[in-house]
C-alpha cells in the first residue's frame, strides 16, 4: 500500500471531486460516514458517553458529521468546538449547521482553559481537532487540551491522523500530540505513522477506503511502500513440482567466534528454513561439533584457526555469502573479511560485525559488490552513517548512503525498512516479541536464503522481511511476546509461508 503525503491526499481530493462532480461536502459525509459505521458496528449502541472534539478545519467538519450521525442513531453524544481560529472551512461551517438543526443539543465551544469539559476514564472520545492540515505545533491552551484528553484515560480514537502529529514532518521535541488508542486513518497511511519517535500516538492503525480516484493514486509516486501480506504475496514465488535442490541455490554462512557460534546456527538454520537447496557454513575450528550436532542439513567448513576467522577460504562458490554474524572483529577477521569482499563478486548480505568492521574501515564500501544488502539496527547505523537529528534526517542519510555506494539497506526496527535507489519500503508485520537475542541472525538468515533462489537482493530483503516478522506473529500468537526466542522465528518461518499462500 502507498505511504502518501498530506499535498498528494488533498490534491488525490481535489481531483476525485472533478472526476466524480460531486462536491467536498460529499466527499466528507462519504469518508465521516465510513468512520460512524465502524464506531456504530463496535458499539452496538451502547450508553457509553462519547465527547467529540472538532476543530475549525475539515477535520473538525468530519467530527460535526460522525456527531451528528451518532446522534441520530441515539447514542450519548456530545460535540464541542475547538475554535483555534476563525478560519473556519466551508464544509465545517455546512455542518454545523446541519449538526444545530438536525440536533437537539447545539455543541459547546471551548476558547480557553476554562471551556475544558471533564472527561472521565470510562468515556469514549473522538479526536477530530486536525487531521493533515496541521502545519505547525498546537500552542497555548490549545496545547492544553490535547494533554487534558491525554491524562483523562478515556479510549480515544484519532479521526484521520491524531491531533498534533504532522502527517510527513517530524514533531518538535516538546510537541504535544494526542496519544490515539486507534486511528481510523482515510485512504493511505501516513508516514509518521510508522517511524519510532511517532508511531505510539497512533495506537491500532485501520485505514478506510474513502474512494479517492483511483487512477491517480495509481500513478502517483509513493513518499514509501507499505508492505503486507498482500505486497509479499506478489512477491513470492511458489515451487516448481519438477524441481531439485540445485534449484534453490547454495547459501554460504560466515561467521561465528569462540563463544558465538550460535548466531550461525541460527542463520544457517534460517536459511534452510527459508528455502535454500544447500548450505555450507565456514566458521572457525570451535564451531565445528556444535554446527554439526545442531544443525545436520548444513555442511560445515573450518578455518585454520581455533576460535576465530582468519582467512576464508571455502573452496566453493555459492550463490550468495551471508557474512559477520558473530564472527567479532579482530584485526585478523577484518583482514580475511577484506580479502573476502575482493574476492566476492555477487551480492553478499552483511550483517552484525560485519557492519562493524565496514564501520571501522570505510574503504570496505569500496569492495563491496554492487547491490549488497546491509542489515544493521539503529546503534549500527549510527556507527555507519553517524547520529541523526530525527527520523527524517536519519531516513535521508539512509537513503543517500545506499544510493551513493549502491547497496541495500536493511533497517531493523519495530517496522523495518528497506532502502534501495532512493526508494523506501516499510514492513508492517512483527511484534516486540522479536526485540530478543538472535532475531536478527535469523533475518539474515532468510534474505540469503531467498536471495541463493535467485530473488533480486531487492525482493529478498523486502519479503525476507516481511516472512521474518510473520513468523514472529504466528509464533507470538501461540506463545505469547514474552517467550518468543529467535529459534522459534526458524521454527514458525513454515507456518508463515503457508499463512502467505493462503488468501
Ligand atoms: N484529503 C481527503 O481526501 C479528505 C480529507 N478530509 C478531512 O480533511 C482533513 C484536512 O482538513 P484541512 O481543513 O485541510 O485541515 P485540518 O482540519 O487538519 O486543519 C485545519 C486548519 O488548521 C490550521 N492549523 C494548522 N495547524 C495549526 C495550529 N497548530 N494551530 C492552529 N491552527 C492550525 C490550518 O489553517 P491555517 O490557515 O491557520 O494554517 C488548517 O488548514 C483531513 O485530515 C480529513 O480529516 C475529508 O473530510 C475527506 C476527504
Ligand atoms: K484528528
Amino acid at each position: 500500500m502507498k505511504i502518501l503525503s498530506a499535498e498528494q491526499l488533498n490534491e488525490a481530493d481535489k481531483i476525485t471531486l472533478e472526476n466524480e462532480h460531486i462536491s467536498s461536502t460529499r466527499l466528507m459525509e462519504r469518508a465521516a460516514s465510513l468512520v460512524f459505521n465502524e464506531i456504530h458496528t463496535r458499539l452496538e449502541g451502547a450508553d457509553i458517553k462519547i465527547k467529540i472534539f472538532c476543530g475549525i478545519g475539515n477535520n473538525g467538519g468530519d467530527g460535526l458529521v460522525i456527531g451528528r450521525l451518532l446522534h441520530k442513531y441515539g447514542y450519548n453524544v456530545e460535540v464541542f468546538i475547538v475554535d483555534y481560529s476563525d478560519k473556519r472551512s466551508d464544509d465545517f461551517l455546512i455542518n454545523y449547521d446541519r449538526y444545530k438543526k438536525e440536533s437537539s443539543s447545539w455543541p459547546e465551544v471551548i476558547e480557553e482553559n476554562t471551556d475544558f469539559p471533564e472527561i472521565s476514564p470510562g468515556e469514549f472520545v473522538v479526536d477530530a481537532i486536525f487531521g493533515i492540515g496541521l502545519n505547525r505545533p498546537a500552542k497555548g491552551w490549545l496545547a492544553k487540551l490535547l494533554k487534558h484528553i491525554n491524562n483523562s484515560g478515556a479510549f480515544t480514537l484519532a479521526v484521520d491522523m491524531p491531533s498534533g502529529l504532522f502527517p510527513n514532518k517530524a514533531p518538535q521535541k516538546d510537541a504535544t500530540i494526542i496519544k490515539a488508542n486507534y486511528t481510523l486513518s482515510f485512504q493511505n497511511p501516513k508516514l509518521t505513522f510508522f517511524l519510532p519517535e511517532t508511531m505510539n500516538f497512533i495506537g491500532e492503525l485501520q485505514i478506510l477506503d474513502i474512494g479517492l480516484d483511483r487512477d491517480f493514486l495509481k500513478e502517483v509516486k509513493a513518499v514509501a511502500q507499505l508492505i503486507g501480506k498482500r505486497e509479499a504475496r506478489q512477491l513470492y514465488r511458489p515451487r516448481k513440482r519438477n524441481s531439485h535442490k540445485g534449484d534453490y541455490g547454495h547459501t554460504l554462512v560466515v561467521g561465528g567466534s569462540y563463544g558465538k557460534i550460535g548466531s550461525i546456527v541460527l542463520s544457517a538454520k534460517a536459511v534452510l528454513r527459508s528455502g535454500a537447496g544447500l548450505c555450507s557454513v565456514y566458521t572457525p575450528k570451535c564451531g565445528y561439533q556444535i554446527l554439526q550436532t545442531a544443525l545436520p542439513e548444513a555442511m560445515v567448513i573450518t578455518d585454520k584457526a581455533e576460535k576465530e576467522l582468519s582467512e576464508i577460504k571455502p573452496g566453493l562458490e555459492p550463490d550468495v555469502v551471508c557474512f559477520g554474524m558473530g564472527a567479532g572483529k579482530s584485526q585478523t577477521t577484518a583482514n580475511a573479511f577484506k580479502a573476502l569482499l575482493e574476492e566476492t563478486e555477487k551480492p553478499m548480505l552483511i550483517d552484525a560485525d560485519g557492519l562493524n568492521m565496514i564501520s571501522e574501515n570505510m574503504d570496505f564500501l569500496n569492495a563491496l559488490p554492487k547491490n549488497s544488502i546491509l542489515t544493521p539496527h539503529p546503534k549500527e547505523l549510527e556507527r555507519l552513517i553517524g547520529s541523526w537529528e530525527d527520523d527524517f534526517e536519519k531516513m535521508e542519510k539512509v537513503k543517500d548512503f545506499s544510493k551513493t555506494n549502491d547497496l541495500i539497506l536493511v533497517l531493523k526496527g519495530s517496522h523495518s525498512f528497506v532502502f534501495s535507489e532512493g526508494n523506501m519500503y516499510i514492513n508492517n508485520s512483527g511484534n516486540p516479541g522479536m526485540a530478543t537475542a538472535g532475531s536478527g541472525d535469523v533475518l539474515s538468515g532468510i534474505i540469503a536464503g531467498l536471495m541463493s533462489q535467485k530473488y533480486e537482493p531487492l525482493v529478498a530483503a523486502i519479503l525476507g522481511v516481511y516472512m521474518h516478522g510473520l513468523a514472529g506473529d504466528i509464533c507470538a500468537e501461540e506463545m505469547g511476546v514474552e517467550t518468543l526466542i529467535s529459534g522459534d522465528l526458524c521454527d514458525y518461518l513454515g507456518q508463515a509461508f503457508l499463512a502467505l499462500e493462503k488468501e
